[in-house]
């Protein structure tokens, strides 16, 4: 059987391993969705799962090792065959995948910003000097210190409903949390102002969803093809190529983002120390075809600019 008509064969059923947070169960639960649309004659399962990411919540995730504990356990999933794909907000997908895993479709991007949430104070720019403002992340913790130097930067993990209850009990004045997650959620009536990409620029891949499956399996990967979306694709594979180059990850202060823009790829980025004190910042326009090299390049950019240094010494 020649290659095309392997690939035109619709699946009968496909298992989709998931984490079983609130949110990547709404994920799981909306990509399953689109599948059962596209292929009604087909049987689509979820298969939960507790990973050691979602075990270890009371340290600092640059701490306990990144964001691969999310993906380790739907990985063997993968590799035994109890699942065919895994469904990752792209955020958290370790940037390095190399074989026998693949990243195999993109879909499209919704609200990619941070937002702001608080229930007294309705903006960052509201917030008076010495109020606890909650977040996990290096990438938020610099910008913060670097834009509002007199606020007080607290860590805050745990699940999105874990942080919402943190704040409703007053540990925190306000947090910052992606803005998409909160959406997918039905929550996105807390956000009280979306932070522009020049107030909070956002991780590689925030906001939107990526298909893992095994690179031996083109099947699967033919399966998945329509649900992936060619813009946000160049997008993350932009911004994937800044956070590669610099060795990205969660214990990094370092933020990349790419829009489309006049037909082409704007990709903006930067790396700073954790408490705001400098600050690299570059941006590049490019083509959508190009994305790794345009990413690429601006990593270059960033690292003759002085991250060189501030990665050096973190
Ligand atoms: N780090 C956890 C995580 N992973 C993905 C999202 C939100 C959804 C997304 O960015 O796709 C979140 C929550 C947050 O950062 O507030």
């Amino acid at each position: 059987m020649s290659q095309s008509q392997a690939a035109a064969q619709p699946p009968e059923r496909i298992v989709i391993a998931t984490r079983e947070s609130r949110l990547a169960l709404w994920q799981a639960e909306h990509v399953k969705a689109r599948l059962e649309a596209l292929y009604p004659g087909c049987t689509v399962e979820l298969l939960g799962m507790t990973t050691r990411g979602d075990q270890i919540l009371d340290r600092p995730l640059a701490k306990v090792g990144g964001k691969g504990l999310f993906v380790k356990e739907l990985e063997t999933a993968l590799l035994d065959r109890r699942a065919d794909i895994a469904v990752h907000s792209m955020k958290d997908v370790p940037m390095e995948m190399t074989d026998p895993f693949a990243l195999v479709t993109i879909s499209a991007r919704e609200v990619p910003l941070d937002a702001f949430v608080s229930n007294r104070y309705a903006s960052l720019d509201d917030l008076p000097p010495g109020a606890v403002v909650g977040t996990s992340s290096l990438r938020r913790e610099s910008q913060l210190h670097a834009n509002y130097p007199y606020l007080a930067v607290t860590s805050l993990r745990g699940n999105l409903d874990t942080r919402l209850r943190k704040l409703d009990e007053g540990q925190y004045d306000a947090i910052i949390l992606a803005a998409a997650g909160l959406t997918r959620l039905g929550l996105s009536e807390r956000i009280r102002g979306v932070l522009p990409a020049e107030v909070s620029l956002p991780a590689a891949g925030q906001g939107a969803l990526g298909i893992e499956a095994l690179s031996d399996r083109p099947e699967v990967a033919a399966w998945m093809a329509p649900l992936n979306d060619a813009t946000t694709s160049a997008c993350v594979r932009a911004e994937r190529a800044v956070a590669r180059a610099l060795a990205g990850s969660c214990e990094v202060p370092l933020g990349a983002f790419a829009i489309e823009d006049d037909g082409q790829l704007w990709l903006r980025g930067f790396v700073a120390r954790p408490d705001g004190s400098e600050f690299v910042r570059a941006e590049r326009r490019g083509p959508l075809d190009a994305a790794e090299a345009l990413g690429q390049a601006l990593a270059d950019e960033l690292r003759a600019a002085g991250a060189a240094e501030i990665l050096a010494t973190l």
